[in-house]
């Protein structure tokens, strides 16, 4: 039976969204083994999509036959049961090759990443995604952070191009957000897809329900998929007790962590997935690892989060 687009298979997820962090072994070469077994583990544990080779996932330092051959491996370790989708950034031609090299791989869809090194105004960036989305039949959300920042106008243009079916909001300004929201829903009635993508959007997952956006990236779930699982549940049934008990004793404390050093947005969340036992190896530059002493404060609450689980912390 082939499975429902990606847009129904997204609505009303069962836990949050996966993005696997890359597994390289000790020479620094990719190590699809692990990658799998990541992946794997986390579609098992009640992922409601993977997304491979984004941010969290060093698109950054892949090269293009790495990048589709862990699309290929998430396609595989993901088995059909949830949806897979991939990265797709830089320029306009690279971002239309990895967008193709992804639907090679069997990928459901493309997160389009911001385009790189460049300022674009609005009908650049416009141009920009339009060609993404035109380069193959898979459905694209795009990224929103960084230099890549839109008006509500030019979300609604996203929203009427076909193909286009959703917002990953990197940015946080619940104002704009707002905004966008408004304008697609006037002028675009129907099923535009929203998504909060900060980093450790659990801590703003709150404020962005309030919005109507309940879709939400979790890096947390990487190496702690219990604790991420039981945030999830808490926001799904309305009984925040145990969200209020994570965000005050974990998440909060997490977010203060990862603020620590540049780059631990994704190396912190590595080192996390060491710690719970499967060798993923370290970050590639221009990411370094985290220091010792965040890596035990990582270990620490990790133990604390799941203390909290058990409402006896
Ligand atoms: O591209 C990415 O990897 C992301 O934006 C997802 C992350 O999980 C983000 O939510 C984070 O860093 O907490």
């Amino acid at each position: 039976m082939t499975p429902a687009p990606l847009a129904a298979r997204l609505r009303d997820p069962r836990g949050p969204l996966f993005f696997p962090v890359t597994a390289y072994g000790p020479g620094g070469a990719l190590d699809l083994d692990a990658y799998r077994t990541h992946v794997r583990r986390g579609v098992e544990a009640g992922a409601a999509a993977v997304f491979a080779a984004c941010g969290t996932g060093e698109f950054h330092a892949l090269l293009p036959e790495e990048f589709e051959a862990c699309v290929r491996a998430a396609v595989e370790a993901a088995d059909g049961r949830v949806p897979v989708v991939a990265g797709a950034g830089y320029g306009t031609a690279l971002a239309v090759r990895y967008a193709r090299l992804a639907e090679a791989a069997g990928a459901d869809g493309l997160l389009a990443m911001p385009p790189y090194l460049v300022l674009a105004g609005q009908e650049g960036l416009l141009r920009h995604y339009r060609e993404v989305a035109a380069a193959t039949a898979l459905p694209v959300i795009v990224y929103q952070r960084d230099n890549a920042v839109f008006t509500p106008e030019t979300v609604v243009e996203l929203a009427r191009t076909e193909g286009v079916i959703g917002l990953k909001d990197g940015l946080g300004d619940l104002d704009l957000m707002q905004r966008v929201v408004s304008a697609v829903r006037v002028e675009v009635p129907g099923d535009f897809l929203y998504f909060n993508g900060l980093p450790t959007a659990e801590q703003t997952q709150l404020a962005y329900r309030a919005l109507g956006i309940t879709l939400y990236s979790s890096a947390v779930f990487c190496f702690a998929p219990e604790i991420a699982l039981a945030f999830h549940r808490s926001l799904h049934t309305g009984d925040l007790t145990v969200a209020h008990r994570l965000l005050d004793g974990f998440y909060g404390p997490f977010a203060d962590l990862r603020a620590q050093g540049r780059g631990y947005a994704v190396s912190l969340v590595k080192a996390g997935v060491r710690l719970r036992g499967l060798d993923v190896g370290e970050v590639r530059p221009p990411l370094h690892e985290p220091a010792d002493d965040h890596v035990k404060q990582l270990a620490r609450l990790i133990e604390r989060g799941q203390a909290l689980l058990e409402g006896d912390a």
